[in-house]
């Protein structure tokens, strides 16, 4: 599946942690290695394991994003692995595509795998394929268009039934946050931003011994 997005991340493409699923042996090498046990789709390696960017890392999870297409899923990925944000013309995803980053909670080494889902329907089949073995799911809004909120309820609810995953950590993420001048959807007090929650996403996912 190619992405039309390579083309203005490129620096961020070329990582070898990031990739489409053309390319996805380099992100999921650990994964089939062996001495790695898959329960529920975490991934635990039996020793420490280095990742595709050459991190050692102790777990590794598997996140989604999900949101309407233009909410800003992209820019906050890229600007989150990079440090980098994506001005200019917006250039729909196409298909999926997935960055990797390692955090350090609590002296443990987490592996994320971020999915990147394309936002427009006609990619909805396609994309719904990746959602097998997710951990967490973010669901991202645009803070100054409200039915972008509205429909990641919507998204939320059939995600979570359609996986059947009652564990499966769901948590809603304003994005677009620099657009908030024209604020539509209230942010609820706390100013929720995209790093914070995939530290709290990570750090909740943890199995208790940690
Ligand atoms: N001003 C402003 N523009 C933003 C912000 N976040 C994203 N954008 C712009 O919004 C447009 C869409 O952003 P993307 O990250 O590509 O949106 P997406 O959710 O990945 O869209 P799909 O790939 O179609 O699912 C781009 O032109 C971005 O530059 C923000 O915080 N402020």
């Amino acid at each position: 599946m190619s992405r039309k997005k390579a083309a203005r991340g490129k620096a961020a493409s070329s990582s070898p942690s990031s990739g489409s699923p053309a390319g996805r042996s380099s992100g999921r090498a650990a994964r089939s290695s062996p001495g790695i046990v898959q329960m529920n789709g975490v991934v635990h390696p039996s020793r420490p394991s280095i990742s595709s960017s050459s991190e050692f890392y102790d777990i590794a999870f598997k996140v989604m994003l999900v949101g309407d297409s233009g909410v800003g899923k992209t820019c906050l990925l890229v600007r989150f692995k990079d440090g980098a944000f994506l001005a200019g013309s917006f250039i729909s995803t196409v298909g999926i595509d997935f960055r990797n980053k390692v955090l350090n909670i609590d002296g443990v080494k987490v592996k994320l795998q971020i999915w990147d889902t394309a936002g427009q329907e006609r990619f909805r089949s396609v994309t719904h394929a990746y959602y097998r073995d997710a951990n967490a799911l973010l669901l991202l809004y645009d803070v100054t268009n409200k039915s972008s909120f509205d429909n990641i309820q919507t998204r939320g609810i059939l995600r979570r039934h359609s996986l059947m995953s009652p564990s499966l950590l769901c948590s809603a993420v304003p994005a677009s946050i620099h657009r908030s001048h024209s604020q539509s959807v209230p942010a609820n007090g706390r100013r929720k931003c995209f790093c914070c929650e995939l530290q709290i996403a990570a750090g909740a996912l943890l199995p208790n011994e940690h």
